[in-house]
C-alpha cells in the first residue's frame, strides 16, 4: 500500500493506494502544533477503520507546503512505518521543467497538480485550485510548468471583509439569487462569490493570451480542484473539469516514476530485504534473488559489498542509491 500525503495550509489529504487504485482518501485539519505521535494516532485510527495497520504501508510520498509539518511526517514514516518517506521537491527527477525564475520556491502541491492534470487531460491547461489560496497553475502542451497566479482564497477574502468592517459578519458561501444584492448578506455573497468569479474569469482570459504556441484559446483545458471547486465550477462556464484528486494523483504518478516497479530504484529494490543496526541505518543490504533479477542482483550485491566495506555504517537509503548508481 502506498500512502500519499498532501500537506496543505487548511487540510492534510491522505490517499491510500493499492497499486494504482486509490482505495481510501481522508482529510484531516492542518494543525501545526500537532506532534508526530498525535498524527500517527490519527493515521492509525483511520487505517484501523478500514482494516489496516501502520506497518501495512509499503511506502509514503509527501508533498508539503507547510514546512514545520514536513519533518513531523518524515518522522512518522521512520518511527511508525519503518520507511524513509519520499518528500517531493523540485530537485527530484519529476520529468517536467519548471519554467520559472526560482524553481525552488514553487509549492510542491502546484507541481503535483499540473503533473496529474497533464497526465489526465493533456496540455496546455490552466489548473485552478479553490483552496486556502486560489491558485492558477499553467502547464504547457509538453507538460512543463509555465507559472501562474496566486490570489487570496474565497474564505480568506470573506474573513478579511467581516473582520475589518464592524457592521459586516460571516456569511454562507453560496451564490446569491442575483449579483444585485438586496440585503447585506446578498451584497456580501455577491461581492465575495461573483467578485471571485470575475477574478477567475479575468485571470483565465489574461493568462490564456500569454501561453506560448496556442493557436486557438479553446485548446486550453481549464480544470478546477480544491475545497470550493464544487461550488464555483457551476458558475464559471470556462471550467471544463473538476477533479478533487489531482494533488494525490500527482503524488502517485511521481512515486511510480521514482520508486515504482519500473523505476531504477524499484527494479533494484523489488524483492529486497533491508536490515540494519537500529539508529545507524541499514548498513547491509541483501537482495532476494528472484529468477528475473538473479544475474544483475548478484553483480550489484558484489559491488555493494565493496561499497559497504569502503563506506562504513554511515549510509542512509538515499545515499545508498547514489552510491549504487556510481557503482553501476
Ligand atoms: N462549504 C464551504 N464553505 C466555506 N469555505 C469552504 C467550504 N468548503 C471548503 N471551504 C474552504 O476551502 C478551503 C479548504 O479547501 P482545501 O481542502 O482545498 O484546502 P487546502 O487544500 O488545505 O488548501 P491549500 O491547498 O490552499 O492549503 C478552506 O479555506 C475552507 O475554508
Ligand atoms: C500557493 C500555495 C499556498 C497553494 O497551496 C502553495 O503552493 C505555496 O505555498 N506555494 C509557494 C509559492 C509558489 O508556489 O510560488
Amino acid at each position: 500500500m502506498l500512502l500519499a500525503l498532501d500537506i496543505s495550509n487548511t487540510n492534510i489529504k491522505f490517499g491510500l493506494y493499492d497499486h494504482d487504485v486509490m482505495k481510501h482518501r481522508w482529510v484531516v485539519s492542518t494543525v501545526r502544533q500537532r506532534t508526530t505521535d498525535e498524527y500517527a494516532m490519527v493515521l492509525s485510527d483511520l487505517l484501523r477503520h478500514v482494516g489496516y495497520i501502520l506497518t501495512d504501508i509499503d511506502d509514503i510520498i509527501i508533498s508539503s507546503v507547510v514546512p514545520p509539518l514536513t519533518p513531523v511526517f518524515e518522522d512518522l514514516a521512520t518511527r511508525y512505518c519503518n520507511l524513509e518517506a519520499l518528500v517531493v521537491n523540485h530537485t527530484l527527477d519529476l520529468g517536467i521543467k519548471l519554467l520559472v525564475d526560482n524553481p525552488w520556491e514553487v509549492g510542491s502541491d502546484r507541481i503535483m497538480t499540473i503533473i496529474a492534470a497533464h497526465h489526465l487531460y493533456g496540455g496546455p491547461a490552466i489548473v485552478i485550485a479553490f483552496s486556502t489560496a486560489t491558485t492558477f497553475d499553467v502547464v504547457s502542451a509538453e507538460g512543463d510548468f509555465l507559472g501562474g497566479a496566486i490570489a487570496p482564497g474565497l474564505s480568506i477574502s470573506a474573513e478579511a471583509l467581516s473582520s475589518s468592517a464592524s457592521q459586516l459578519y460571516r456569511v454562507n458561501m453560496t451564490p446569491p439569487r442575483s449579483a444585485l444584492g438586496k440585503n447585506t448578506i446578498e451584497n456580501m455573497q455577491s461581492g465575495i462569490i461573483y467578485g471571485h468569479v470575475g477574478l477567475v474569469q479575468g485571470l483565465i482570459a489574461r493568462i490564456s493570451k500569454e501561453i506560448p504556441d496556442v493557436i486557438h484559446e479553446s485548446e486550453i483545458k481549464i480544470i478546477a480542484h480544491g475545497g470550493m471547486a464544487q461550488q464555483m465550477a457551476p458558475i464559471i462556464p470556462e471550467i471544463q473539469y473538476v477533479n478533487q484528486y489531482l494533488p494525490l494523483e500527482g503524488l502517485r504518478l511521481i512515486h511510480n516514476r521514482l520508486r515504482g516497479p519500473d523505476s531504477f530504484e524499484g527494479k533494484l529494490f523489488h524483492n529486497r530485504v533491508w536490515w540494519g543496526d537500529g539508529n545507524r541505518h541499514l548498513p547491509t543490504i541483501l537482495y532476494k534473488t528472484s529468477s528475473k533479477h538473479r544475474r544483475s542482483t548478484k553483480k550489484i550485491r558484489q559491488q555493494l559489498c565493496c561499497l559497504i566495506k569502503k563506506s562504513g555504517p554511515s549510509w542512509t537509503r538515499t545515499r545508498d542509491l547514489s552510491l549504487i548508481r556510481t557503482a553501476l
